[in-house]
């Protein structure tokens, strides 16, 4: 059995369903499937233009889903209500700007400390496991311990943008930043752009890695192999 465990993320789904305004196809649905071929995990990123996962499809899912719902994003004020209603089991901080097309840098923990803090308290307080999102930086992986995390997720666009040209150099930082983590005793996630040529790499070179959320390569797999065939094929990566 793995040790780290696939989230899949349904921000993708849920654009699709937007494009035509009714329930097709239908979020819930594709969750409950994606546990029923091995989804360990549920992650949604609610933008404040929604427009992908939308706010309205949070209660829902929460009731529904048996896996750990994990919802990331950045916490205004909206959000924090949100989660307030709506308790998660896990909430990862991003630093997204209002109209960012997708996440592209993790957050400053020592410059946002004080804020931060104030957020992980009450996340903590709602019953959710809080993890940060940020660059390999073991700086702010400290800052992340801190401030009072359970967890940081490493963001890794840099990582597979570099994958192809030298591997051994896109993971480097990610080998430090890793050690730094353990280090100091907070646990592991990380996230974004990872795929079924880049993942294996990864996680052979990360034995602390507890959580990996994919969302927008695992949809375009399923979309030539299904997600019954896909997820298998995520999980083996992470063996
Ligand atoms: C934090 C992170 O890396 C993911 O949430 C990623 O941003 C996916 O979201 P999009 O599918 O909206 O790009
Ligand atoms: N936290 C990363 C995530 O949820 C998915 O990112 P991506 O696979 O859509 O790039």
């Amino acid at each position: 059995m793995s040790t780290c465990r696939l989230s899949v993320n349904l921000n993708k789904v849920a654009l699709i369903r937007n494009a035509r305004g009714a329930n097709f196809p239908n979020l819930l649905q594709v969750a409950l499937d994606c546990e029923k071929f091995g989804a360990e995990g549920i992650t949604v990123h609610p933008r404040p233009d929604q427009r992908h996962i939308r706010y309205d499809d949070i209660p829902e899912l929460r009731g529904k889903i048996a896996t750990e719902f994990n919802i990331e994003g950045n916490p205004t004020p909206e959000f924090m209500d949100l989660l307030r209603k709506y308790p998660s089991d896990q909430v990862t901080l991003v630093p997204d700007a209002a109209q960012a097309l997708t996440s592209d840098s993790g957050w400053d923990t020592l410059a946002f400390a004080s804020f931060l803090q104030e957020v992980t308290e009450e996340l903590k307080s709602l019953g959710a496991r809080v993890s940060i999102f940020v660059d390999p930086d073991p700086k702010m992986i400290e800052g992340a311990k801190k401030l009072g995390a359970d967890r940081v997720e490493l963001y890794t666009g840099p990582y597979a943008h570099e994958y192809k040209a030298d591997r051994a150099a896109a993971i480097a930082p990610y080998i430090k930043a890793a050690e730094a983590a353990a280090a100091v005793g907070i646990e592991l996630n990380a996230g974004h752009d990872l795929n079924l040529v880049n993942l294996a790499y990864f996680k052979q070179n990360i034995p602390n890695l507890l959580e990996v959320s994919i969302g927008h390569a695992l949809t375009v797999d399923a979309l030539y192999m299904g997600f019954q065939n896909v997820i298998p094929l995520y999980k083996n990566c992470l063996r």
